[in-house]
C-alpha cells in the first residue's frame, strides 16, 4: 500500500524523489493509517501534523494512547519509512486527514530515528511472518515536501490549498479493495483445489456390503458442499476482471480530473470486497470440514489459508461498514432516479420498473434459463434497495435526520447492498461466459458451473425471492432441485476444473491437494518431520511423565 499511495498521491517531483528508492528496494515502506483507537472511523484519527512555517517542517505527534498507529503491515521491524495519515494543522486550522512520508529508521543501522517509537504488536491469529506494528510519534519533524501534495498543498508560508475531492486521500484503499476481490477468488480456488483433489483420492464407508469404499467425491452431499464453491471461485474470477476494468477506467478519469464516477466505484468496490471476502471466508471452512480429520492438520494447508485469509473481512474496510457505504450510495441513486436523473451503468437497473407480476405456483416460466434467473436477481436487488431506501425516507418523515434514518435502517441497508453485489456477480459471470471464446465442450462445462452458481444462489437465499413474490415456493423448490441435478454432471469434470487453476504444489502448500494425489505416503512423511518426533522418547518424559509414572507404579 506504500507504493500505490506514493504513485497516486505524489506530485511529479515527489514521484521522482521517492519512487526510485522504492522500486530499487533502497527503502521499504508501510501504510500507517489505523490507530489503537480508530480503524474504521478515519475522521476520528488522532495523529497530528502541525506545520511550522519558521522551519518549513511538519511536527508529527501521537497525542494520546489511542492515537498510537497500530496494525500496519511490516511496521514493527521491517519498514524504514511509512505513509502516515494524520490530521493536518496549519495556521491554527485543522484540515483533516492527509498523507505524509515519514522515515522511521536509519538507513545506516536500521535503528528508529529520534521521536520514533516502533515495534511489533505481538502474535496474531495468522499472518505470522508479517510484523504488523505500532508507531508512536513524539515531536517528530519532517520537511514540508514530505506531505503528499498531488491533490492538496501547504505552501512555505503555511497557506493550505484544498483538494478537488477530500476523498481522493482514500484512493489507495479503493485500489486494495479491488485487489481483495481478486484475493478472494484465489483463496477460494485454492481451497476448492485441495478439497476436490482430496475428495477424489479419499475413499470412505461401505455403501453396500462387499462393494469397494466409494470416493467421497461421489457422495451427493460432498458434491453439494464443494461444487457451488468451485463455481463461486470461477464467478469471482470473472467478477474481479470486471471490477479491475471498472477501476482502471474510473482511475483514468480521475487522473484527468473527471470525478463523476468516483462514488459509483467506491460503492461497487466496497460491496464486492465485502461480499466476496465473506463468502470466501465461509467457503474455506466448508472445504476444510469436507476433508474430515486430515483437513484439520497443518499438512492440509487449510489452517494457514484460513488464518491468512480471514482478516480480509476486517482490513481494508470492515465488511459491514463497507456494505453500509455501498448501501448509502444505492439510497442516493434511488433518490436520483426518482428525480429523473440518469444512473450510471452498475446501478441503472434501479431506475427500471422491475416489478414483475407474480404468477403463482405453476408459472410455466423457464426456471433453468440463466438470463431469466438473472432478471430475478435484479428484481430481488431492486426490491431490497427500494425497501431499505423507503425505510430511510420513513425515518426522515418521522423526524430523524439522515444519519439517524440511515442508522435505524442499517440492517436492511446491509441486506440491500448484499443483494446488489450478488446481482452484479451473477450477471457478470453469465455475461462473461457469453463473451468467452471457447470450444462448445468447454462452454457446456462452464455453463454448468454458472448454472449451479445461479441456482444455488437462489436456493440459499430463497426467502428473499419468496417474501417478495419473485418466486413461488414451488418454483424455489424446483430451482433447488435443478442445482442438485447438476452435481453428477459437474462431478465428471471437477478435478479438471481445479487443475485448470494450475496452482503449483509449492504454492498450494497442501499434502491433501498434491497434484500427484499421493496423500497417505506424504502425510506419513510429513508427520516424521514433526518436531516432536526428533527423538523417540521426548525429553519431557524424563522431567515429568517418567517421575509421575514411577511414583505411581511404586504405589501398585
Ligand atoms: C492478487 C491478490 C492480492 C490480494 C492482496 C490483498 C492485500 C491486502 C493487504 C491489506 C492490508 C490491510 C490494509 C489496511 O487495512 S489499510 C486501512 C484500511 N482502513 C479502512 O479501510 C478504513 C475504513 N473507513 C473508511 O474508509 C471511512 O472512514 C468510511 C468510508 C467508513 C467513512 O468515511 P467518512 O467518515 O468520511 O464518512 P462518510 O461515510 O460520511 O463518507 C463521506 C463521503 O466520502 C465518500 N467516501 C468514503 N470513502 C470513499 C472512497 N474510498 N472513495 C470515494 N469516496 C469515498 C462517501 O461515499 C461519502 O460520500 P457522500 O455520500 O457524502 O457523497
Ligand atoms: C491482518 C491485518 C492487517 C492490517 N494491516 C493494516 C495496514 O497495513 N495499515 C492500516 O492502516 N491498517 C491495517 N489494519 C487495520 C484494519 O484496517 C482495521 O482493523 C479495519 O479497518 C477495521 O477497523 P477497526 O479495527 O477499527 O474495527 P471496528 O470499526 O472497531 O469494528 C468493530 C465492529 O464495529 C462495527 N462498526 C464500526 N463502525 C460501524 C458503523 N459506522 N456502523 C455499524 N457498525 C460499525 C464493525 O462492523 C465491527 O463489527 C490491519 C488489520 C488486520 C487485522
Amino acid at each position: 500500500m506504500f507504493i500505490p499511495t506514493l504513485e497516486r498521491q505524489c506530485t511529479s517531483e515527489q514521484r521522482e524523489k521517492f519512487l526510485p528508492l522504492c522500486y530499487d528496494y533502497r527503502i521499504i515502506g508501510t501504510y500507517a493509517q489505523t490507530e489503537l483507537g480508530h480503524g474504521t472511523f478515519l475522521r476520528g484519527l488522532e495523529t497530528t501534523a502541525h506545520y511550522d512555517p519558521n522551519t518549513q517542517e511538519f511536527i508529527l505527534n501521537s497525542p494520546t494512547i489511542s492515537s498510537i498507529k497500530w496494525w500496519p503491515g511490516a511496521l514493527g521491524k521491517t519498514s524504514t519509512h511509512a505513509v502516515v495519515l494524520a490530521q493536518l494543522y496549519t495556521l491554527g486550522k485543522c484540515h483533516g486527514i492527509h498523507p505524509f512520508v515519514v522515515q522511521l529508521r536509519s538507513l545506516d543501522d536500521h535503528k528508529p530515528l529520534r521521536g520514533i517509537t516502533v515495534g511489533d504488536i505481538g502474535p496474531k491469529m495468522g499472518f505470522g511472518p508479517n510484523d504488523n506494528g505500532y508507531l508512536k510519534l513524539h515531536k517528530h519533524r519532517i520537511p514540508r515536501t514530505n506531505m503528499l501534495m498531488k491533490y492538496s498543498q501547504v505552501s512555505p508560508d503555511g497557506t493550505y490549498t484544498k483538494p478537488p475531492r477530500s476523498t481522493l486521500t482514500y484512493g489507495t484503499m479503493t485500489f486494495v479493495r479491488v485487489l481483495i476481490v481478486h484475493g478472494s477468488a484465489i483463496a477460494l480456488a485454492k481451497a476448492s483445489t485441495i478439497a476436490i483433489r482430496y475428495s477424489a483420492v479419499r475413499r470412505q464407508s461401505e455403501l453396500r456390503p462387499g462393494e469397494p469404499e466409494p470416493q467421497i467425491l461421489s457422495y451427493p452431499t460432498q458434491q453439494h458442499k464443494l461444487f457451488p464453491l468451485l463455481a463461486t471461485a470461477y464467478a469471482f474470477h470473472f467478477v474481479q476482471l470486471a471490477m479491475m476494468k471498472i477501476y482502471t477506467d474510473v482511475n483514468d478519469q480521475i487522473n484527468n480530473s473527471n470525478f463523476s464516477r468516483i462514488q459509483e466505484l467506491h460503492a461497487l468496490s466496497s460491496g464486492l470486497k465485502a461480499f466476496t471476502s465473506w463468502v470466501t471466508n465461509a467457503g474455506l471452512e466448508v472445504c476444510r470440514m469436507s476433508c474430515g480429520g486430515h483437513g484439520y492438520s497443518q499438512a492440509s494447508g487449510f489452517p494457514r489459508l484460513y488464518a491468512d485469509f480471514t482478516p480480509s473481512c476486517t482490513y481494508e474496510g470492515e465488511n459491514t461498514v463497507l456494505m453500509l457505504q455501498s448501501a448509502r450510495y444505492l439510497v442516493k441513486c434511488v433518490r436520483d432516479a426518482r428525480s429523473g436523473k440518469t444512473l450510471p451503468g452498475t446501478v441503472s437497473y434501479l431506475s427500471e420498473d422491475v416489478s414483475a407480476v407474480h404468477s403463482g405456483g405453476s408459472s410455466g416460466r423457464d426456471l433453468s434459463n440463466l438470463d431469466f434467473l438473472i432478471s430475478l436477481y435484479k428484481q430481488r436487488a431492486s426490491n431490497q434497495v427500494h425497501f431499505a431506501s423507503d425505510k430511510v425516507d420513513r425515518g426522515i418523515s418521522a423526524g430523524m435526520d439522515l444519519v439517524g434514518a440511515l442508522n435505524s435502517a442499517s440492517v436492511h441497508l446491509v441486506s440491500a447492498a448484499k443483494a446488489h453485489s450478488h446481482y452484479f456477480i451473477a450477471k457478470t459471470f453469465v455475461e462473461s461466459l457469453k463473451l468467452l471464446k471457447a470450444s462448445s465442450e468447454l462452454q457446456n462445462v462452464l455453463h454448468q458451473l454458472a448454472s449451479v452458481y445461479v441456482f444455488e444462489g437462489i436456493a440459499q437465499s430463497s426467502g428473499d425471492f419468496i417474501e417478495d413474490y419473485i418466486l413461488s415456493g414451488s418454483e424455489a423448490k424446483t430451482i433447488r432441485q435443478l442445482a442438485v441435478d447438476l452435481l453428477p454432471l459437474i462431478r465428471v469434470n471437477a478435478v479438471s476444473l481445479v487443475d485448470a487453476f494450475s496452482f503449483r504444489d509449492e504454492v498450494l502448500q497442501s499434502v491433501l491437494g498434491r497434484y500427484d494425489g499421493n496423500v497417505y505416503e506424504n502425510l506419513f512423511k510429513w508427520a516424521q518431520n514433526s518436531p516432536l518426533n526428533k527423538t523417540d522418547v521426548h525429553p519431557s518424559y524424563h522431567k515429568y511423565l517418567g517421575p509421575l509414572l514411577k511414583r505411581n507404579q511404586s504405589k501398585l
